[in-house]
């Protein structure tokens, strides 16, 4: 087997889809992520975005199309370790006193050979991850006593620990105060400047305005937006109707960072995207619409 090409993606898509038994919930999905890219997957309740990303760990059923993580056919092995993967809504601990160093721990097993104690590598990675999250001076503490934003920061360094080269992370900030959803999105912006490549499912694009750099929107299971992180974006989704999703909005090739001149207004509130809804992304001029056909199918994908 030839070498995967040290160039690819990290994670590239080509008319992906992806479901539950014969519901397909995604559809035809293209997109790359480049290393080093901090990536927001935005869209109204049920478009579709935890499918799309537990379709690429492989844990909901590709209907269509390919997935790639490092230039190699995904999911695998191989993809499943570079790929750190935080789910919705997880919570540490389990009412059992455990610490914070103890839950990171867990999260080197996959590397680790049975029944063989820790070593070395495994110990530094774990304190690296701790250290990237800002936890390490908390690493004897029992993660019960920790507030839901440390939490949730614990669970990151546990994916870290793994060594990942892609952080997949789903609704870190959900159900975290204003002042702890701001401290992890620090976080998340120390990480990518470690060079961790992010690809984040939030509702709360507010924190993260100046942590992304790109934002993918999903509607109805279609991608209709990949491109700057502007005003509109979740209100012009909900106007979409699938059968209309004709308009995926391509990266503006060549466009320096920063000459956005809308990419640091962030969206703070889903009422106030509500209101701009019909004009937000789509009028935007770095964010020209592209027709790619009502009528494509997974199938016609595939190599
Ligand atoms: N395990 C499952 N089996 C069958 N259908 C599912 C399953 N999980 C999700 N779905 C369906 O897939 C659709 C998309 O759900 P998904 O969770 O991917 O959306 P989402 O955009 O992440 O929503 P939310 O923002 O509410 O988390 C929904 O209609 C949901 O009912």
């Amino acid at each position: 087997m030839s070498e995967p090409s040290t160039s690819a993606p990290l994670l590239r898509l080509r008319g992906a889809s992806f479901g539950y038994g014969e519901r397909v919930v995604v559809t035809g999905v293209d997109l790359e992520v480049h290393r080093g890219e901090r990536v927001a997957l935005l869209g109204s309740n049920g478009s579709g975005k935890t499918t799309l990303l537990r379709g690429v760990l492989g844990l909901a059923a590709r209907t269509g199309g390919t997935v790639e993580v490092g230039g190699e056919p995904a999911p695998s092995r191989r993809s499943r370790r570079r790929t750190g993967y935080v789910p919705q809504g997880m919570s540490v601990g389990g009412g059992i006193p455990t610490t914070v160093r103890e839950v990171v721990a867990t999260g080197r097993l996959p590397l680790r050979r049975p029944w063989r104690p820790a070593g070395r590598a495994d110990h530094a990675a774990v304190h690296r991850a701790l250290e990237a999250v800002d936890m390490a001076d908390h690493a004897r503490e029992d993660v019960t006593e920790l507030s839901g934003g440390q939490q949730r920061r614990v669970l990151i360094a546990r994916a870290l620990a793994a060594e990942p080269d892609l952080l997949v992370l789903d609704e870190p900030l959900a159900g975290v105060d204003a002042a702890s959803a701001g401290a992890l999105a620090g976080t998340l912006a120390a990480l990518a400047d470690h060079e961790v490549t992010i690809l984040v499912v939030t509702h709360e694009v507010g924190p993260l305005a100046d942590v992304v750099d790109r934002a993918l929107v999903l509607s109805h299971g279609r991608l209709v937006h990949d491109g700057p992180l502007v005003p509109g974006l979740l209100g012009a989704s909900d106007d979409l109707d699938p059968a209309a999703a004709t308009a995926t909005t391509r990266r503006a090739e060549g466009q320096a960072d920063g000459a956005d001149p809308l990419r640091h207004q962030h969206v703070h509130h889903r009422d106030e995207v509500e209101g701009r809804a019909g004009r937000g992304w789509v009028d935007h001029p770095d964010t020209r619409p592209v027709a790619v056909g009502a009528d494509e199918h997974p199938e016609r994908h595939r190599a």
